[in-house]
């Protein structure tokens, strides 16, 4: 716990709301975020995942100091994040794919240097700052553009810039590729991966694009109905409760039996054979087949995450699945 950045104990947020006309006593109380603990270390990059309505953005708001918590103990760098507020927001960078950060009507470059005034960034650190992000985002061409009239995908380029001018240890991520296009979507995955890795920025992403998490994340955390059900490792996720990995063998000659110990044969279309297995090593599978019989071609194919993550928000898999 004495090296996390991150460290969330017991948190819980509840949210109530009357429900009736103004002098009704009936309330509706919705506990957002219930019991929940976890630490995340200086330089990880964590995919905070759940289906909608589970408790993502509560969470997040809760750790960048928006929402005071109901119960639990947060510090993230040490501080509280809802309390002494200067001092913990210019230790962290925020970014809300909803919404932008910057000032609507000022071109991006003016947002930026009164960013620089508010997290008093000194003129050279700015300076270097902005070009290697204008480098890395391209943000160059529209600098001068009012925020208002950047497309989605400048809009969240010059949102990232405006995150992490003033260097924070550690920046929250909140559907940072929401209605992105392919290319944006990745252009925006490059950027944090080399934040992560290059400037060592701690990373909490909350998406729904198992791409993102794919591609950025080794470590997971699950959250439904407001509590933790999974944390670990995104491959342990696959192992655990992803669906079975395939085989599909082409033949030359096929065998006898076209059966296969420790599979189970799920197509055949002349001398294409597929097997589903699970666990063990595809080496073994595969010598087990081309023991059998001649082999033309074979390829394995994986489960998919979107696959895993859907049977688990609607199987409940992980009810007693906490690691
Ligand atoms: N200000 C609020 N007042 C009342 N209820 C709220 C408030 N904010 C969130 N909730 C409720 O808390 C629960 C968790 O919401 P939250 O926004 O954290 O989910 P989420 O996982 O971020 O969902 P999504 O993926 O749809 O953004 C939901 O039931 C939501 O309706």
């Amino acid at each position: 716990m004495q090296d996390a950045l991150i460290q969330v104990a017991g948190l819980s947020k509840t949210f109530s709301r009357r429900l009736g006309g103004l002098f009704s006593t009936r309330r509706q109380v919705t506990r957002a975020v219930d019991d929940i603990s976890f630490t995340v270390k200086a330089g990880e990059m964590v995919g905070y995942l759940g289906p909608n309505g589970a408790g993502k953005s509560t969470t997040i708001k809760v750790l960048t100091g928006l929402l005071v918590p109901s119960g639990g103990e947060v510090r993230v760098n040490g501080l509280v994040p809802w309390q002494d507020r200067r001092r913990y927001v210019a230790g962290i960078g925020a970014v809300f794919g909803q919404r932008t950060t910057l000032w609507w009507d000022l071109p991006v470059r003016e947002s930026l240097e009164l960013l620089q005034h508010v997290y008093r960034v000194p003129p050279a650190r700015f300076r270097e700052n902005l070009s290697a992000f204008s480098g890395l985002l391209e943000l160059g061409p529209f600098l001068n553009t009012p925020v208002k009239n950047l497309s989605l995908g400048q809009r969240m380029r010059a949102d990232l810039a405006a995150a992490l001018l003033h260097e924070p240890a550690l920046l929250f991520l909140d559907e940072p590729t929401i209605g992105l296009d392919v290319v944006a979507r990745e252009r925006i995955r490059e950027f944090i991966r080399e934040v992560n890795q290059e400037r060592g920025v701690t990373v909490l992403l909350t998406t729904h694009d198992l791409l993102d998490v794919e591609r950025l994340c080794r470590r997971v955390m699950i959250i439904d109905h407001g509590s933790l059900l999974y944390d670990g490792a995104l491959a342990g996720l696959q192992e655990r409760f992803g669906g079975e990995r395939r085989l599909v063998v082409d033949y030359s000659e096929l065998p006898e039996r076209p059966e296969v110990t420790g599979t189970t044969l799920l197509t055949q279309d002349g001398l294409r054979v597929t097997y589903g297995f699970r666990a063990q090593s595809a080496a073994e599978v595969i010598a087990r087949v081309t023991a059998g019989a001649p082999v033309r071609d074979l390829s394995v194919l994986e489960p998919d995450l979107e696959g895993t993550i859907r049977r688990i928000y609607e199987g409940g898999l992980l009810q007693n699945g906490r690691t």
